[in-house]
């Protein structure tokens, strides 16, 4: 009952040496074969062994199958298909094709016996829609099909029809402005939405008019709109906060807000938003989803806010909704009152949450028939100094690796492709780079924190991998070499570790001192000592600081939510498992104004051609 010669394309790691950490001590029959094969980790047997033993299942096959739905979070999906998994490549084929074959149990068959065995019985696993879940993810799962289904079938938000008409039109103006405004007519009638746009295609421009016209509505029913804009990382928060902010205008001088407003309302900022408006609006703050759902120290899966304590707001807008995981998903959809809006934004290609889920692609292919405006989609690129980007990202997004390289080779000096064996190039751009985190840290040692925040925050270097030759470890590692040179001192790790103009990344939330998860900043002298400037004037001593990285490079994943002038995207060979057409487009489209590959043809193919794809059940719940 065993099938071999598939499963090929799985992603495997190295199994060839026996201290790897991954290696299951005393695993036996199919569980060791997978293991042995790099395809089980130790601690993907250790649960599948021990539920198994508890449970007293002996069948082989459904230890192995535990062991895979255990695999399968482990890499983001929510589930496992059981019928697929033996031949799935998607997430990378790193298997060698005269890797040994394994030992597959039978598809047919074998998910029938999982959902009768006395794992299933004790909830440990559960088969739903032909996929295996573990216990926890598929009530998620079923959690965030069911909260979303109430919403949608619930009644419609009232809404002054007239009021609504008049405000829309002054707010989203003439064609220009067409797809904004019926973007946000179907976010004012609808209680849950899906806000779908590349950059620059006017998101954060709709999310601003439409708390004003929903600020409007409220304001003409007697009441006043209670706010919340999120975002899961702070630096999505700031960034969310300060767009919204600069759309809307300054606040009029009288920030009294009690005192009546006479007369007609003076447009002090030239554009789209009137003074009442922003009076309206005065004091709107964005803040991380966890901060909204209100963390509690010792979990960071339940939150002050839940079902039964529910959020206060009339309206919860959410950007960059694809890094919110299945989890804090479901945990945001019971904390949101059930006739309050929900306004859920973000970027479907981009790639998703570090944790299991893949919630906003789900809800876009889920919902996404739907004639109702429940899935707005904005396709209109309103930053046209970056064209070359744009067209760049297109041909990654519609996978066409002949436009994407077309598109790389441009003569626009938007865009560029710089091959790895080309010695020259790869020269001039660690001079680049050297020559950049130099001029930060002269602004540093100056003590000018915004100057060295500013230049720092202007240029990313983005890597796919954090070890290896083209991992972000060891580009921080040539750039502080090349600091420290021209500094006459040893500068990172095993030597001055702290050093004016070291740009940092948080990569924890530290709730005491206001850090958060993906804050960044860069180390600035003070006197004889050194504070690391964090932006908009937030500092603290370098001894504070816990969990911090070294920023002169990052990866890809931990530049999710946040932008730079300049992007040098750093593409390993086309074997490695993470090179996916969404870590590439994530990458280009971090770049405002410029962005380089470094990369050969054939890397660029393999990104272009291998989606980062999860399995999970949400959209096929959604779409009924
Ligand atoms: N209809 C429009 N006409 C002209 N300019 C616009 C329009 N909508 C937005 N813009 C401008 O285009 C730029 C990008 O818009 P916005 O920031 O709203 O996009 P976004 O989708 O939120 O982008 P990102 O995800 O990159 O932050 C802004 O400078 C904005 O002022």
């Amino acid at each position: 009952m065993t099938r071999s010669g598939t499963g090929s394309g799985i992603e495997r790691w190295a199994g060839d040496d026996p201290h790897d950490a991954r290696r299951a001590l005393g695993a036996t029959g199919l569980l060791r074969a997978f293991n042995d094969a790099g395809v089980l980790t130790a601690a993907d047997v250790h649960v599948a062994r021990r539920t198994a033993d508890v449970a007293g299942e002996d069948d082989e096959s459904v230890r192995l199958a535990v062991a895979l739905a255990v695999r399968a979070v482990r890499q983001g999906s929510v589930c496992v298909d059981l019928g697929a998994v033996a031949g799935d490549g998607a997430a990378g084929s790193t298997a060698a094709d005269d890797a040994p074959p394994l030992p597959w149990p039978a598809a047919g068959g074998w998910l029938d016996r999982v959902a009768a065995s006395p794992l299933a019985r004790r909830s440990v696993v559960r088969a739903d829609l032909g996929l295996l879940y573990l216990d926890r993810y598929w009530r998620e799962e079923r959690q965030v099909h069911e909260d979303l289904a109430a919403r949608l079938a619930a009644p419609a938000p009232a809404v002054d029809d007239a009021l609504l008409r008049d405000s829309a039109a002054r707010l989203f103006p003439g064609d220009a402005y067409a797809e904004q405004r019926a973007a946000a007519t179907a976010v004012a009638r609808h209680l849950t939405t899906v806000l779908t746009g590349g950059p620059g295609r006017g998101k954060t421009t709709t999310v601003a008019g439409v708390l004003a016209l929903l600020a409007e509505q409220a304001e003409h029913a007697g009441r006043r709109l209670r706010i919340a804009l999120a975002a899961p990382t702070g630096k999505a928060a700031a960034r969310l906060q300060e767009a919204v902010a600069s759309e809307i205008g300054p606040l009029p001088r009288d920030r009294s807000l009690d005192r009546p407003i006479s007369g007609q309302a003076t447009d002090l900022a030239g554009g789209r938003f009137t003074d009442l408006d922003r009076r309206r609006l005065a004091g709107v703050q964005a803040s991380t989803l966890h901060r909204l759902l209100g963390w509690r120290p010792g979990s960071s899966t339940r939150f002050r806010h839940d079902r039964s304590n529910r959020l206060p707001h009339d309206v919860v807008v959410v950007d960059e909704t694809s890094m919110v995981s299945l989890t804090l998903m479901a945990r945001l959809l019971e904390a949101v009152r059930p006739d309050a809006r929900l306004v859920l934004v973000g970027d479907p290609d981009q790639l998703a949450s570090v944790e299991a889920g893949a919630v906003l692609a789900d809800l876009v292919a889920g919902l996404g028939q739907r004639d109702d405006g429940v899935v707005a989609a904005l396709v209109t690129d309103h930053r046209s100094e970056s064209a070359g980007i744009t067209r760049l990202a297109a041909a990654v997004q519609a996978g066409d690796p002949d436009a994407v390289l077309g598109a790389l080779t441009g003569a626009d000096g938007v865009v560029e492709l710089v091959h790895p064996d080309d010695a020259a190039a790869t020269a001039a751009l660690q001079d680049e780079l050297a020559r950049h985190a130099l001029d930060v840290r002269r602004r540093a040692l100056a003590g000018d924190a915004d100057g060295a925040v500013d230049l720092a925050e202007q240029h990313r270097l983005l890597c796919a991998h954090r070890d290896g030759p083209w991992g972000a470890a060891h580009w921080n590692r040539l750039v502080e070499r090349r600091l420290g040179e021209a500094s006459g001192t040893y500068l990172g790790a095993g030597g001055t570790e702290w050093y004016a103009g070291r740009p940092v990344l948080v990569t924890a939330n530290d709730y005491s001192l206001g850090l958060h998860n993906g804050d960044t900043g860069v180390v600035v002298a003070d006197g004889e000592t050194l504070r690391a400037h964090l932006g908009s004037g937030r500092s603290f001593a370098v001894s504070r600081l816990g969990d911090v990285e070294t920023l002169h490079a990052m990866t890809v994943h931990k530049s999710q939510g946040s932008q730079a002038d300049v992007v040098t995207v750093l593409l390993p060979d086309e074997s490695s498992p993470l090179l996916t057409r969404e870590l590439f487009y994530t990458a280009v489209t971090r770049a405002r104004r410029r962005v380089r590959v470094v990369g050969t043809p054939e890397a660029v193919r393999a990104a272009v051609g291998r989606r980062a794809r999860r399995a999970t059940g949400l959209a096929r719940r959604l779409g009924g």
